[in-house]
């Protein structure tokens, strides 16, 4: 189990991701990118990610469109492992983009 975080926790991090909204229990992050193929290529880093560090984003695919969401569903709630997947998620989209 992971601890919630405080709203005042969660605002603090907000300032540090990339992109990313508050959506009551879930941090939400919408990533356009140039086609399909590089869309799938940032799922699938993402999903290597989560895989191996065993919290996992739901993730909407729309052609290139990609939306997000984090939270620890076991725990109800946003806790440090959402904040972490959210940078990581950030870090593989600045790679896909060349940043
Ligand atoms: C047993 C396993 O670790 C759990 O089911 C994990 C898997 N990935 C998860 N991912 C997310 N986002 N929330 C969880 O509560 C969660 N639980």
């Amino acid at each position: 189990m992971a601890e919630l975080l405080t709203d005042d926790a969660i605002n603090k991090a907000l300032t540090r991701l990339d992109g990313w909204q508050r959506d009551g229990a879930e941090l939400v992050r919408r990533v356009d990118l140039p086609s399909f193929p590089e869309a799938i290529a940032v799922v699938n880093r993402v999903a290597e990610i989560a895989e191996s560090e065993g919290h996992h984003p739901d993730i909407d695919i729309r052609y290139s469109s990609l939306v997000f969401r984090l939270s620890t569903h076991s725990d109800g709630g946003l806790t440090q492992l959402d904040v972490n997947l959210a940078q990581e998620i950030d870090n593989v989209v600045d790679i896909a983009r060349g940043e």
